[in-house]
């Protein structure tokens, strides 16, 4: 018999944990019965060890003595060390930015197919435009023919829009005509200096938490290597989700420092339960951004900060037909904020012991990046 939680209540409670004390989210849910494979939220089991600190970064940005700040820093980083994701709350981004940012990726979505697909994402080191359905399959996988394999059989059921930085000497953003999504060009751009700004800052915690200087990732992360993606999740026929591996987006770690995610209400994101193995949702609480934290960040510092594994599933479909059963559209907007190109990633002085072995060779940014777009992408 298979259980998945349905529509989950969030409250809050306060814990003692690992010597600090912070907001963490609960679920309870109501327990219904439903068959589904992998992919429909099957893997869900319940699970009281495994919570998503919830983290009022007001106190960092306002903080009025070093150990106030100190403390939310703290917290941060312990979020990164336990389980990889936080929920940031009171982060300084208007409600209403993002709503608008909201509005326009879904006017964009809504251009014709022949429209968008002129805007095609071409290169992994350009890394901008349109990727439509069936280009992307995420994975853990490095081995290039099983990738291949798990595209052509179940690729992520999603379509995507990648903005990188727009004064870059090479690669060149790919807009949309101004006329066909008015203020899109200008939402965008403002909404990645607004996404860096907030980068720059949880930056700065993570610097505090791990006892190195304030300052010390500024000059690593200043020239604005990010990624802006828009996500657009269909509504999809249930038959069409339950074939074998098929899911809104697999099990992957991100790529680079943090992810901001901001998504709608609609829900989906499951993040592994490091310790256990079993996937867990990472619920939409309204007004805070998803944090998680990528492999660069991970390799930077020695494993001590986790890039936890996490993927999209479909939520509860409703039924159209008899028959037929539709799972709801999505649209989620990821920031994927990533080090200087050229910047070395190599352990941090404060993540190992010393005569303890690193765990990872040294890689540029790009180096790593490009070779995992290349590895997921065609
Ligand atoms: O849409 C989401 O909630 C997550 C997307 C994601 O994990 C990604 O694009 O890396
Ligand atoms: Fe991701």
């Amino acid at each position: 018999m298979i259980f998945v939680s349905s529509a989950p209540k969030v409250h809050f409670r306060s814990v003692s944990h690992a010597g600090f004390s912070m907001r963490v989210c609960g679920l309870s849910s109501r327990r219904i019965e439903r068959r589904t494979l992998a992919t429909l939220a099957e893997d869900v089991k319940s699970d009281s060890t495994f919570r998503i600190p919830l983290i009022d970064f007001s106190k960092f940005r306002s903080a009025s003595s070093p150990s106030e700040k100190r403390r939310t820093a703290d917290e941060i980083v312990n979020g990164f060390k336990e389980v990889g994701f936080i929920y940031l709350e009171k982060h300084g981004i208007p409600d209403s930015t993002i709503k608008h940012v909201f509005q326009k990726s879904a006017e964009f979505f809504r251009l014709p197919i022949e429209v968008k697909s002129q805007l095609a994402w071409e290169d992994p080191r350009a890394n901008r435009g349109f990727i439509q359905i069936g280009r992307e399959r995420v994975t853990q996988s490095s081995d290039a023919d099983e990738i291949a394999k798990l595209r052509e059989k179940a690729p992520d059921f999603k379509e995507t829009m990648e903005i990188g930085r727009d004064w870059d000497k090479i690669w060149k953003n790919r807009w949309p005509q101004e006329d066909a999504v008015p203020g899109f060009r200008e939402t965008m751009l403002q909404f990645f200096q607004t996404c860096h700004e907030l980068h720059t800052s949880v930056m700065r915690a993570i610097a505090i938490g791990l006892e190195l200087d304030e300052s010390f990732f500024e000059d690593k992360i200043h020239e604005q290597y990010h990624n802006l993606r828009l996500l657009n999740y269909p509504p999809i026929r249930r038959q069409f989700l339950e074939q074998e591996g098929q899911a809104r987006a697999g099990a992957h770690s991100d790529y680079g420092t943090l992810t901001l995610l901001f998504q709608d209400s609609v829900g989906g994101l499951e993040v592994e339960n490091p310790h256990t193995k079993h996937y867990q949702p990472a619920t939409p609480i309204p007004g805070t951004i998803v944090i998680n934290a990528g492999d660069l960040l991970a390799r930077w510092s020695n494993d001590v900060l986790r890039s936890t594994l996490h993927r999209v599933v479909a939520p509860p479909a409703m039924k159209v037909s008899a028959t037929e059963s539709v799972t709801p559209a999505r649209q989620s907007i990821a920031f994927f904020c990533n080090p200087n190109a050229g910047a070395q990633i190599a352990c941090l002085p404060t993540c190992s012991n010393v005569g303890q072995e690193h765990k990872y060779a040294p890689v540029t940014t790009e180096e790593y990046i490009v070779g995992r777009l290349s590895a997921t992408l065609h």
